[in-house]
C-alpha cells in the first residue's frame, strides 16, 4: 500500500525545492511557505491518529469519506462544523460532515466515492476564501478496519450506512458522539473523588460571587501595559514574579507588587480551613501572602507528596463547599501569586511548576468562566479509553449521556484513571494540587475555543477566563522528589 500512498498529490514534493533565496521569487515563496504548511498538517495527522505510514488511513483512489487533514474544530486554526458545511454544501452528493472534537481533521461523508472525487478535484490544495484562504489539504479515507482507530471506524460506518435502507444521514454532526479518542470531561465526582487519591482536590463554588465581581473589577482597572503577555495568555504577578525563559521564580522587585489584594487574603484564609489542611500548622498572620517574611526555608519545603497526605477521614458534608477526603496536608505561606487572563482561544501548555521554585500544594481559583483542564503523567501507562468509558457506561443515567456504547465491550467495573484526564473547571471553583497530582503529573489548558462536556456531550464555547494561582516559594530551591522525569532540578539550568 505504500505505492498507493506516494500517488497522493504533493507528497512527492515535500521539500524538493532547494533553489536559492536569491532567485526565489514571491511566487516560489509562497510556494514553499505552503509546502511547510502541508508537511507540517500531515505529521500533526500522523501523530494524532498514532499512523505510523498514512497509506494505512488513505487511499489514492476514491472513497465516499474526505479526509480535511488540516481543519479540526474549534482549534485556534479551526473551524465550526457549520463553516465546512457551508463549504462542501454545493457539492453534488454531499452527506454530512464529520468533526472529531479535539483532533486536528476533519472527515466529509459523500453519497459515493464519485460525488467525493468531485469534491476533491475542486477543493484540494486551493485556498479556501471561507477559511481566510487557508489551503485545504484533503485525502480519501480508506475504509478497511485498520483505517483511523476501529472506535472512529464502527462510528463511521454507522453513520455512512444508519439502516439498510436508509440513506447516509444530513443532520448536523454535532448529533452524534464521534469524540471518542477526546479525554472526556470529568465531572462524576466519583471519578474526581478517586483522583484525590492523587492529590487533586476541586472545591466547587470556594469564591462568592461577590469576591469574584471584586477580582474581576480589579484586573479589568488595570491599565493593557501592567500585564505580561505569556503566549495568547495575559499575566500579572504578586510577590514575586516567574521567570518564563528560565522557568524558575523571579525577584520580588519586578512583581507587580510585593502583596496580594485583600480580597486574596481573604480567600487565602478560608482556604486553611479546609479539611484537606492541617489548621493547626500556622497561625493565619503569617500564613498567607507575606512576602516579607518568606526568606526561611519553608516547613513544608521536604513535604514534596510524602507522608503528609495520609488519608485521615472522609467528609461528607455541604455538597457546595467540599466534599472530599480529610487530609494533614501543611498549609504553605503562599507568597506568590499569578493573576492569568486567558482569552477565548488561550490555554498553558503542559507542565509541571517548577519544583525547585516552589514547594508542595498549588492553588488555582477560577473566575469568570468555566474551561477544561488537562492532567497527564509520564508515570502511567496511556489509558485505554474503553476501560474507561465502561466505568462511565456503568452509571445509573445512560439517557443523559451521549451514546457513546455502541463498540463498549464488557470489560472490568471501577474507575480508571485516564492519562490524560480532563478536569472541568467551573467558575469560582478552587483547584488544590498537591503531592503526586503536584510532583508527578502536568497539567495542561488546551488551546481551543471550545470544551466537550461529558454530562450532556455538547460541545461548550470557550469564554474570556481568569484564574488566580497561588504558590509558596521554595527558598532552598532544592527538590529531592521521586518523580525525577518532571523534575527541573534534572534539567540544565
Ligand atoms: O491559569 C490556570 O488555570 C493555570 C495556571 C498554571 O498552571 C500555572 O501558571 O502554572
Ligand atoms: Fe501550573
Amino acid at each position: 500500500m505504500a505505492e498507493e500512498w506516494t500517488d497522493l498529490p504533493g507528497i512527492e514534493s515535500l521539500g524538493t525545492d532547494q533553489r536559492s533565496t536569491a532567485r526565489k521569487t514571491g511566487r516560489d515563496k509562497r510556494r514553499e511557505r505552503l509546502e511547510r504548511k502541508r508537511k507540517a498538517a500531515y505529521e500533526r495527522l500522523a501523530r494524532a491518529t498514532g499512523a505510523a505510514d498514512l497509506s494505512e488511513l488513505f487511499s489514492a483512489q476514491p472513497t465516499p469519506v474526505l479526509c480535511v487533514v488540516n481543519v479540526g474544530y474549534g482549534g485556534v486554526t479551526g473551524a465550526t462544523t457549520e463553516q465546512i458545511e457551508a463549504l462542501v454544501a454545493p457539492c453534488p452528493g454531499f452527506a454530512r460532515v464529520v468533526m472529531v472534537h479535539g483532533k486536528p481533521y476533519t472527515f466529509i461523508l459523500f453519497a459515493n466515492a464519485t460525488a467525493a472525487a468531485q469534491a476533491h478535484t475542486t477543493l484540494h490544495d486551493r485556498p479556501c476564501p471561507m477559511l481566510a484562504d487557508k489551503s485545504l489539504f484533503l485525502e480519501f479515507v480508506r475504509l478497511d478496519p485498520s483505517s483511523f482507530t476501529r472506535p472512529f471506524q464502527s462510528h463511521l460506518a454507522g453513520l455512512m450506512n444508519p439502516s439498510p435502507d436508509q440513506p447516509a444521514s444530513q443532520e448536523s454532526a454535532a448529533a452524534y458522539p464521534l469524540y471518542v479518542d477526546f479525554p472526556v470531561t470529568v465531572n462524576p465526582d466519583s471519578l474526581l473523588k478517586s483522583l484525590e487519591t492523587k492529590g487533586l482536590y476541586l472545591v466547587r463554588g470556594f469564591v462568592t460571587e461577590a469576591e469574584e465581581k471584586h477580582i474581576l473589577e480589579l484586573a479589568a482597572d488595570q491599565a493593557d501595559d501592567a500585564w505580561i503577555a505569556v503566549n495568547d495568555r495575559l499575566v500579572q504577578h504578586y510577590g514575586h514574579t516567574f521567570d518564563y525563559q528560565r522557568k524558575r521564580v523571579g525577584d520580588q522587585q519586578t512583581a507587580k507588587s510585593r502583596k496580594f489584594p485583600a480580597v486574596v487574603h481573604a480567600i487565602l484564609n478560608r482556604v486553611r480551613t479546609l479539611p484537606v489542611f492541617d489548621c493547626d500548622e500556622q497561625s493565619p498572620e503569617n500564613a498567607a501572602g507575606s512576602p516579607a517574611e518568606s526568606t526561611g526555608p519553608s516547613p513544608v519545603a521536604e513535604n514534596r507528596g510524602g507522608a503528609a497526605t495520609t488519608l485521615v477521614e472522609e467528609v461528607d458534608s455541604d455538597q457546595s463547599r467540599y466534599v472530599g477526603a480529610r487530609r494533614s496536608l501543611p498549609f504553605p505561606r503562599f507568597d506568590q501569586l499569578t493573576i492569568a487572563k486567558y482569552p477565548v482561544g488561550s490555554g498553558i501548555s503542559f507542565h509541571s511548576d517548577s519544583h525547585l521554585s516552589f514547594t508542595d500544594t498549588l492553588l488555582i481559583i477560577s473566575l469568570a468562566n468555566p474551561i477544561t483542564m488537562e492532567f497527564r503523567s509520564p508515570f502511567y501507562p496511556e489509558a485505554d479509553q474503553l476501560h474507561f468509558r465502561d466505568h462511565l457506561e456503568s452509571r445509573s443515567s445512560p439517557a443523559t449521556g451521549p451514546d457513546r456504547g455502541d463498540d463498549v465491550r464488557p470489560g472490568p467495573r471501577g474507575i480508571t484513571i485516564p492519562n490524560p484526564v480532563a478536569v472541568d473547571l467551573p467558575p469560582r471553583s478552587l483547584l488544590i494540587i498537591s503531592g503526586e497530582a503536584r510532583y508527578g503529573w502536568e497539567h495542561a489548558i488546551r488551546p481551543r475555543k471550545s470544551d466537550l462536556l461529558y454530562e450532556s456531550g455538547a460541545i461548550r464555547p470557550r469564554q474570556f477566563r481568569v484564574s488566580l494561582t497561588l504558590r509558596e516559594v521554595d527558598h532552598a530551591y532544592q527538590c529531592g522528589c521521586q518523580w525525577k522525569e518532571l523534575c527541573d532540578r534534572f534539567r540544565v539550568r
